[in-house]
């Protein structure tokens, strides 16, 4: 499973829901709400308390790949690695993050924002990118800007990214998938609802 790339992960489901786990949820039940809606790919922020063994629970869910999210250097994903990650979001791109998911063989979804970092990650070796804060970094036009000199370049856009705007985004032919934490949104401890939303995200096309 970690052999899997990065662009295998991001065509699984057309929206990776963004968890920040604050404890309103059982994680299992929670994971096993998100895979039976549709959405296969979590990606777990390491922003809380619990987050490393909530998100080890969740990668024993029947169907979840599971990822860690807001990762900030080599140790952060190490011991993301240590605790079950298939997978690697980073808010940004380092040589040093990008050096330990290539020792671990782990894919790497490494955030960009301009040319000079697609340019500093194609350098890389790396073609496959968050496009972070998506909105707040100029939307959907600069992403359509950023697709013409890197034309071979695939995007998952995050950050301020809702339900009503995804599909648009995904519309875009260098859009795999778009993260976003509208899933489950923060203080709704209701899981059916979380479940229909889902429901509504895994229909969406890329
Ligand atoms: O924690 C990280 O690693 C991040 O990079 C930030 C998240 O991707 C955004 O917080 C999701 O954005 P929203 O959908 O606007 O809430």
């Amino acid at each position: 499973m970690s052999r899997r790339k990065i662009g295998e992960v991001m065509r699984l489901s057309p929206v990776i829901p963004v968890l920040v786990l604050d404890g309103s949820f059982d994680p299992v039940e929670l994971a096993e709400t998100l895979v039976g809606a549709g959405l296969r790919v979590l990606e777990v922020t390491l922003r809380t308390e619990n987050a490393l063994k909530d998100m080890e629970k969740m990668a024993s869910v029947e169907g979840a790949v599971v990822g860690a999210g807001t990762v900030l250097d080599a140790v952060m994903l190490y011991e993301a690695m240590d605790y079950g990650a298939e997978f690697i979001v980073s808010p940004g791109l380092t040589e040093g993050v990008a050096r330990a998911a290539e020792d671990k063989r782990v894919p790497l979804l490494p955030g960009v924002a301009t040319a000079t970092d697609i340019m500093r990650g194609r350098d890389m070796g790396l073609d496959h990118f968050k496009f972070f804060p998506a909105e707040a970094n100029g939307g959907l036009p600069a992403l359509k800007s950023l697709a013409g000199p890197f034309g071979g370049i695939k995007f998952c856009p995050t950050g301020g990214i809702r339900e009503d705007t995804a599909q648009e985004w995904l519309d875009h032919p260098n859009v795999l998938c778009v993260g976003g934490s509208w899933i489950l949104p923060k203080g709704d401890a209701d899981l059916k609802k979380v479940a229909a939303t889902a429901r509504a995200a895994a229909a969406m096309k890329a």
